[in-house]
This record gives structure tokens, sequence and C-alpha cells, in this order.
């Protein structure tokens, strides 16, 4: 996008850059007209304040023509007439120094068959002329034969020298010795040198001064900068862009972050929902056979052998049908509160179904597990439960060998929790013994994994009432 822009953008900088080169090249002129209508005071001299002159000058305009009338006669070393345009009193002058040529239409008529004219342009600069000293102003001057151009005489304007008498008498350093036309007073035309005595006439018709607008050097000067300014402008508003992009990008990166994050948790919460049971906050069937299945496959410590603990509510039925179901689920909440509460952390805690829970306790014998079932039965008998109610709950415990199938396990503990009910509930009952010795049952050599696996898939049904 931003390519596509620049580049469009330097096609029209380059089109725009070469029409402003051939315009300045072959066009943009500015021209300046002197002549009967110019708003300039047009004065005739001669030699008669000089040493022995006596030459006598008059203007004579006649129709569009400025005309000087002039007796030449010997007497000053150097006789001359002169018919001066005069732009503005000294020190002001006008600044002619973006005109590249001067053309002339004048005539000149005088006792030679072809008369010569001098052309001044005087110049004021405070660095080598003094206010109110007319020679101190720079003399700029060519001579020519305007006989020879009857139909106008063109010179580039540098083809214009300082006259050398008025060298010899301002002496100054080089660099000032040059024509200078940056503040011209005036333009004059003159007899030419050692002309003859006798009625000269010049007849100014027109002078014109053709410059540049600007000038060439100027005006390139000032592509080149445009052409600077165009590079450090794009540079700072594409770094802007660029910058901006950045900022966007790293918002978007921030906000899919914190998208992925809030996705990572909802699975995350999704997956702890699927293995926990909604009232309870307790481990559902398939979280408590995941859980197994990851402690024995980690192996952790000493797992084995475990104990499961069965526990059921005792006439669960009656909270239900006399208080209504409200207060029995405040009942389940309850006890697994109180359940979770009484046992360690690591132990597992599940709802198995309706008023059912199941307790796992790690690395814990049968018989041992039968005194924390019996410490816990004595607590949910004294606690304190909603409506003034007294809960009691029947307890079985088995013992859980590695390499048993859990269902076997989870059979027996129901099994035990079973005759706690018939032995009249608010009990703990262990499973019965098996033959052999010093333990509850002996383990069947099974995989555990895959018994637990089949745990997951069918849950130890059972029912009881
Ligand atoms: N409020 C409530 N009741 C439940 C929930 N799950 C199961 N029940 C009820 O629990 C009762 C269980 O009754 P029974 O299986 O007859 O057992 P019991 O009344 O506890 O009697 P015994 O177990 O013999 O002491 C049934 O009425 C079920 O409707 C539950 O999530 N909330």
């Amino acid at each position: 996008m931003h390519a596509r822009v620049l580049r469009r953008l330097l096609i029209v900088l380059l089109a725009l850059t070469g029409i402003a080169l051939l315009w300045n090249e072959f066009g943009m002129t500015t021209t300046m007209v002197i002549d009967v209508h110019s708003p300039y005071q047009v004065v005739a001299l001669d030699d008669r304040d000089n040493p022995g002159g006596r030459s006598t000058a008059s203007t004579s305009h006649a129709g569009s023509v400025l005309g000087l009338d002039c007796d030449l006669r010997t007497g000053y070393e150097w006789p001359f007439c002169e018919l001066q345009v005069e732009f503005a009193k000294a020190p002001r002058g006008i600044d002619l120094s973006r005109y590249d040529s001067l053309r002339l239409w004048v005539t000149a008529s005088g006792p030679e068959p072809q008369q010569r004219v001098r052309v001044y342009m005087r110049n004021f600069d405070a660095a080598y002329s003094k206010p109110g000293v007319a020679e101190s102003q720079k003399v700029n001057q060519l001579t020519y034969e305007p006989s020879v151009y009857p139909r106008g005489y063109e010179v580039p304007l540098s083809r214009l020298t300082v006259a050398q008498w008025w060298i010899d008498e301002h002496p100054m350093t080089l660099d000032l010795e040059a024509p200078d036309f940056r503040n011209v007073t005036g333009i004059a035309f003159s007899t030419g040198p050692r002309v003859e005595p006798g009625l000269h006439t010049i007849h100014v018709e027109r002078i014109e001064l053709t410059g540049k607008l600007i000038s060439t050097s100027t005006f390139r000067l000032g592509v080149i900068v445009a052409w600077m300014v165009s590079v450090i402008v794009w540079l700072v508003v594409d770094g802007l862009l660029k910058r901006n992009q950045l900022r966007l990008s790293a918002a978007s990166q921030h906000s899919l972050q914190r998208l992925n994050e809030s996705l990572r948790l909802e699975t995350r919460s999704l997956a702890e929902i699927a293995r926990t049971d909604p009232l309870t906050g307790a481990l559902n069937r398939k979280g408590l056979a995941d859980e197994l299945m990851r402690i024995v496959r980690l192996g952790e410590g000493q797992t084995f052998p475990m104990t499961l603990v069965f526990i059921d509510i005792d006439h669960f039925k009656r909270v239900n049908d006399t208080l209504g179901h409200d207060t029995g689920d405040q009942v389940i909440r309850g006890l697994a509160q109180l359940v979770r509460s009484a046992v360690q952390r690591d132990d597992l805690f599940a709802r198995w179904g309706g008023e059912e829970f199941l307790l796992v306790f790690r690395d814990t014998p049968g018989d041992k597990g039968r005194v924390i079932a019996e410490r816990l039965r004595e607590r949910i008998a004294t606690a304190t439960w909603p409506e003034g109610l007294h809960v009691t709950c029947s307890f079985g415990v088995a013992e859980w060998h590695r390499g048993e199938d859990l269902n076997e396990g989870i059979k027996r503990a129901d099994e035990a929790m079973y005759r706690a009910k018939q032995e009249g509930r608010d009990r703990v009952e262990i499973e019965l013994e098996d033959d052999s010795p010093g333990s509850l049952r002996s383990p069947p050599p099974r995989d555990s994994a895959g018994s637990l696996r089949a745990a997951e898939r069918s849950p130890a049904g059972h029912e009881h009432g």
C-alpha cells in the first residue's frame, strides 16, 4: 500500500521536476521595459561642469522616443553629452541582477557616418559609493554602434564591464571591481569616445531587460531543497505510519494473547467441569477415575494399599420428603464441605451418585482408614445441620491393592456400607476378612492401569435402600 503511494508520489514529483526545469530553462521570463511612458526622470548632461567643457546637451522627446540633442565642442579633455534615465535617487536604486540580457532600440547621428554610443548603468553600493557623489557610483558600461543594429541590439548583461577610468579613479579590492547591477540608479547613453565635434543626436526608443523570474541557479537549488524536504516528509510520515502499525499489531497481538489466555482458562474450566460434580465441587466418577489413573501411572511415592471409604447419608429420602429438595441439596453440600475439611489434601473425594460419596486414602491400610472413617462419622453425627437436622452417615471401608480392579474394591466398600446400614446405620463397617492372615484381603495379580480404565468405563453400580 505504502510502496504504491510512494511510487505514485515519486512519478508525480519527477514529472513536476521535469516540467519545472523545462519551464525555467525555456520560459519563466520577466521583462522590464523602459520607454517614453516609464515613470522615470530623463535628463540631459554635458561636459560644461568639467574644466574647459563647452558642449551643450538638451532633451528632445518626440513621439515615443526619448531624444538627446548635443552640440559637442572641444574644450574638455573628454567632451561628451549624455541622456540619463534616472531610476531612483542614490542611495536608492533598483535590483537588475536577476536580468540576463539588455536590449536596446537606439539610433545615433553625428558628423561621422557611424556613431558609437556608450551605455552606462550606474550602481550605488555603500561599499564604494558615497551618497550625493554621482561619480562614486560604479559605472557598468558598453560601447556599440547603433546603426549596425537597426532592429535593436541585444547583449547579455554580463557583457557590460566596469569602465576602466572609474576603476582608475576608485581603487578598490578586486572583487569590488566586477560589474554590479544590484542597486542600479539609472541608465545613460552618451556620445562615444573620441567623437568628432558637431551636432549629435541620440534617440532611445525602448530599453528592455529580460531575465528569469527565478534565476536558474536559485531555481535548481529550490528543486534540490524541495526534493530533500519531500524525502524528509516522506521519511517522517512513513516512520509515523510504521510506528502506528507496530502499535496496532502490538495491540492486536496483546488482545490475541488475552483471547488465547481466556480460551485456555475456559478450556481448563470446561475440563474441570467435566471432572467435577456441580452441586458439591467434589470429583465425579470420571474425575475420580482420572485422578486414580494419574496417581497409579506416575507411581509417585508409596500409593498402595489404598483405603476406599463408601459414605451414604442415612435416611436421606426423609430429608427430601419432609423438608424439600433444597434442604436436601444443602445437606449434600454441607456434607461434602465437612468431609473435605476433615481429610487431607491429597485424599481423593468424589460424589459417587445421589447421597453417596467415595473417599480414597493413599498409602493407607484398611484398618487405619477405618479409624479415619470413624472419626469422620462422629464429626458428621455431631455437626450442626440446616433445619436442626441430625444427619448421620453409614460408612463401608475396603482396602484396595495394587493390580486389583477398582470396581472390585468399590464393590467391597459398598458391601461393607450396606452392612453398616443393616446394623443400624451411623456406623463404620469394614470389609469381611478373607483367609489370609494379617491383611484384610490378598491383592489379586492384575494390571493396575488396566483395572482403572475398566473402572472408568463401568463404575461400580450398586443399589441399596
Ligand atoms: N436433594 C437431593 N436429593 C437427592 C440427590 N440425589 C439423590 N437424592 C435423593 O436421595 C434419596 C436416597 O434415598 P434412598 O436411596 O432411599 O436412601 P435413604 O433415604 O438415604 O435411606 P438409607 O440410605 O437406607 O439410609 C432419594 O430420595 C433421592 O431422590 C440430590 O442431589 N439432592
